[in-house]
C-alpha cells in the first residue's frame, strides 16, 4: 500500500517511522510519502490560506498550493479505477470512521490524505479531484481538533494493521472490538498476564483452568457486560442467538 500526506506540517507525521507503521514502512509493506505543502507555494511567503469568500471567521486554504502538490503527489504512478488512489480527507463534517471503513480503506492500494488546516480547504479542491477518485471525507470523532494531522494517524494505524503480515499472527485481529464475527459490536474484556498474583490481586479462576470454552463464554460475557455499561447503544446491533449457537459450539 501506498500512503500519500499533503500537509503543513510534515513533522506532525514523524509518528508513521516509529511501532506497526514504522516497521510495515522497513519491510515494505508500506510506502508513505509525506509532502510540505509550502514547497508549493511561490509567494516570499510561502502562503497557503485566505480569508473566506462571504467573510466570518478565520482562514481558509487556498487552491493552488494544493491542486499543485496533488498534482505532483498523483503523477507518480497514478491510474484510475479499482487500482489507483482514493483521497481521504478528514473533517470533523465528514462520515464517522470505523472499523467497517478501516476495512474498506485496507483493500485499497493507494491512499493520498488531505489533512487541512484553518477553517479548512477551499471546496474547488475536494471538487476537482472528487472527478478523478473516490473521496472519502471522514471524521475520527465527535470532537474538534486543529487540524487533520491526528486524525491521520489515526487512520493511518487502523488501517496499516490490517494489512496482511502487517500484525505478527499472534496479534490477529480477528477479535478486535468491531471486528465481525459472534463478537462483532461488542467491546473486549479485559486482559490478565504473570505474575499471577499482583498486589494482592490474582486472576480470574477460568482463565487458569485451561478450559477452552468455559475461558471463551468468560471472555464473551466480559466483552458484553463491558459493552453494555460502556456503549449500551451497541448491544442492540448485537445478534444474541450467534451467542446461542457459540455456546453450543462450545
Ligand atoms: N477528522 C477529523 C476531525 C477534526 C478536524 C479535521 C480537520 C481540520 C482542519 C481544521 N480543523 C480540523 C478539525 N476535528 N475533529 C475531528 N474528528
Amino acid at each position: 500500500m501506498r500512503l500519500d500526506v499533503v500537509t503543513i506540517f510534515p513533522e506532525y507525521l514523524e509518528p508513521l517511522n516509529v511501532s506497526l507503521v514504522g516497521k510495515a514502512r522497513a519491510r515494505g509493506q508500506l510506502d508513505v510519502q509525506v509532502h510540505d505543502l509550502r514547497e508549493w507555494t511561490y509567494d516570499r511567503h510561502n502562503t497557503v490560506d485566505d480569508t473566506p469568500y462571504g467573510g466570518g471567521p478565520g482562514m481558509v486554504m487556498k487552491t493552488d498550493p494544493w491542486g499543485a502538490c496533488l498534482d505532483d503527489a498523483l503523477a507518480d504512478g497514478y491510474e484510475a479505477g479499482a487500482h489507483g488512489p482514493v483521497l481521504v480527507v478528514p473533517t470533523p463534517s465528514g462520515r464517522p470512521f470505523t472499523q467497517e471503513l478501516a476495512v474498506e480503506l485496507s483493500e485499497r492500494p493507494w491512499l493520498v490524505f488531505a489533512p487541512a488546516r484553518y477553517e479548512g480547504i477551499d471546496r474547488r479542491v475536494i471538487d476537482e479531484y472528487a472527478t478523478r477518485m473516490p473521496v472519502y471525507e471522514v471524521s475520527i470523532g465527535d470532537y474538534v481538533l486543529a487540524g487533520g494531522e491526528a486524525a491521520v494517524l489515526v487512520i493511518t494505524e487502523a488501517v496499516a494493521r490490517l494489512l496482511p503480515g502487517v500484525l505478527g499472527n499472534a496479534e490477529s485481529h480477528r477479535d478486535d472490538s468491531f471486528a465481525p464475527g459472534a463478537m462483532a459490536d461488542l467491546l473486549e474484556g479485559p486482559v490478565f498476564t504473570k505474575p499471577p498474583e499482583w498486589r494482592g490481586r490474582g486472576i480470574p479462576d477460568v482463565l487458569l483452568s485451561g478450559h477452552h470454552g468455559k475461558i471463551a463464554r468468560w471472555r464473551r460475557d466480559e466483552a458484553f457486560r463491558r459493552t453494555t455499561l460502556n456503549r449500551p447503544d451497541l448491544i442492540e446491533r448485537c445478534d444474541p442467538a450467534s451467542f446461542d449457537k457459540k455456546d453450543r459450539e462450545m
